[in-house]
């Protein structure tokens, strides 16, 4: 599969690797340089809206980014990041038994309520898996499909991650359609089994127990869950490509963005997502943090909102303008909005637990009643959810010493400027880039090297720092009304 390539500035040969960012939006591919971490190609292609995907559409918008980005004849390595928790089911087959559940479908609201009783409470869960479930993590889906599809959860042969399907798909053990697919090939990595909710980050086992109270007794010795490799293993495939273990989207953020304790990254994605990593597990009995593990052997706890950029992209619809003007007419109101303020509850809510949750503005009066206060709001509400996430944080006792802004959100100016003044930081935006891509691209540098530790690419490129005075306005008002319901 490889070719030798050189580079075009100094002519000599460098070795290429591949990062995939298979997120709820779209498939986004880079090559890079294994040993300078430089871009090469990039490539991305969109995914199908909605809260149920047919994985088959991940696997054509790989193709898709992958054409763009120029193939991977010349790749000596690949490993996927994707988005976390969607419950991927196959039947013995290996074909997939209906589509997955993404990670921001809530009907298995009622089942994280169940499954949280029946293990004695959310401190109970928090000590078994760092987390208390809530309706985007695998193992309430699959209680719901015990419940509400009998039939498909007893054909249930193997259940995996996307990124995990991703990974057994480039491989090639996942085969093509009505050819023989080998299950027990399924890979994964402790950050993303971290989020099923059937797995210790401590011990780094599997707990089998709790994929059978979801699902019954017995129900773990009939099904295959993926082999979680170690940080920095890899697969080889028959043509020489190596496949690292890849990992769940935001800790491959952390690895693309060379994170260290200190370091908090808020990523405005479809999902709000406040991370750090940690030396020590994290095990929030109120649930606002959630004790995943990173790619690396370390912690990775984060608060998870389901309402991040959409909210942008909801209010700059109903406002009839683009991202740009959106910003710009959040950034000519005051701060605070004269008192406007958006609960921004779109989707229903994750952290706070809200599955049923709409959104409401409170405080609309004549005066308010313009676009510059109703932009302003919107961008005001979504980062006020995320500064709540980031008091759940320290609660944790994780260490904030600087905060990185990234994702699609942060390409808003407003974004940057509003951010410094509800977080009380400087907030230091990397220029935009795709860092889970490239977390991913890092960690196939990583296995392809067969080092100890990851490969020193450098801090991202092109950081801004932004400041202003921190504004108490605009988390008091939310804080008086985001209880409301
Ligand atoms: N300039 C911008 N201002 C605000 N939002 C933006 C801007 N550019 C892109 N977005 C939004 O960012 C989102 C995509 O970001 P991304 O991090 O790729 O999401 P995901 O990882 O969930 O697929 C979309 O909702 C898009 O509308
Ligand atoms: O559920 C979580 C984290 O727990 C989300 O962060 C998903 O992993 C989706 O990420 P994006 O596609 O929004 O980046």
């Amino acid at each position: 599969m490889t070719a030798p390539t050189t580079s075009p500035t100094t002519g000599s040969p460098r070795t290429l690797v591949a990062g995939v960012d298979s997120s709820t939006q779209s498939c986004k591919v880079v090559v890079r340089d294994a040993q300078t971490g430089a871009l090469v190609r990039f490539g991305s292609a969109p995914h199908p809206d909605g809260t149920e995907v047919d994985p088959a559409a991940w696997w054509e918008a790989f193709g898709a980014a992958v054409a763009v980005a120029g193939g991977l004849d010349d790749v000596s390595a690949l490993s996927v990041g994707g988005q976390q928790h969607g419950m991927v089911v196959l039947d013995a087959h290996g074909d997939v038994i209906r589509p997955a559940l993404l990670w921001n479908d809530t009907r298995s609201a009622q089942a994280a309520i169940d499954l949280t009783a029946e293990l004695g409470g959310p401190q109970a869960w928090a000590d078994a898996t760092g987390s208390v479930p809530v309706a985007s993590f695998t193992v309430t889906k699959l209680r719901w499909l015990a419940q509400n599809e009998p039939e498909n959860a007893a054909r249930i042969a193997a259940v995996c991650l996307p990124h995990d399907w991703l990974t057994w798909q480039i491989s090639g053990a996942g085969g093509t359609p009505g050819a023989a697919r080998d299950l027990s090939a399924l890979v994964t990595d402790r950050s993303d089994a971290s989020g099923t909710g059937y797995f210790s980050g401590t011990t780094g086992k599997y707990r089998l127990d709790l994929l059978d109270l979801a699902l019954g007794e017995g129900a773990s010795s009939r099904i295959v869950l993926p082999r979680v490799l170690e940080p920095g293993e890899s697969i080889r495939l028959d043509d020489g490509l190596v496949l690292g273990a890849g990992a769940g989207d935001n800790a491959a953020a952390a690895l693309g963005l060379g994170m260290v304790p200190g370091d908090v990254t808020i990523s405005l994605g479809t999902s709000g997502v406040v991370s750090a990593v940690s030396a020590v597990p994290a095990a929030d009995g109120t649930g606002m943090a959630a004790g995943f593990s990173d790619a690396t052997g370390a912690y990775l706890p984060l608060a998870c909102t389901l309402n991040a950029s959409r909210v942008l992209d909801g209010a700059a619809r109903m406002l009839g303008v683009d991202h740009a003007g959106l910003s710009a007419l959040a950034l000519s109101a005051p701060a605070g909005a004269d008192g406007l303020v958006l609960v921004p509850y779109l989707e229903g809510e994750r952290t706070p637990n809200r599955p049923d949750a709409t959104g409401t503005l409170h405080g609309l009066r004549l005066a308010t009643t313009t676009p510059a206060h109703l932009a302003r709001a919107a961008v005001e509400g979504m980062l006020c959810g995320l500064a709540d996430g980031l008091d759940a944080l320290r609660a944790q006792g994780v260490e904030v010493t600087r905060l990185l802004l990234v994702g699609g959100g942060a390409r808003s100016d407003a974004v940057r400027h509003i951010a410094p003044q509800v977080f009380g930081l400087p907030i230091e935006v990397p220029q935009p880039g795709e860092y889970v891509a490239d977390g991913a691209a890092r960690q196939a540098a990583w296995a392809l090297s067969g080092e100890a530790d990851a490969p020193d690419w450098g801090p991202p490129a092109g950081t801004k720092v932004f400041e202003a005075p921190v504004e108490p306005v605009i988390r008091e008002q939310y804080a008086a009304v985001r209880d409301l319901l």
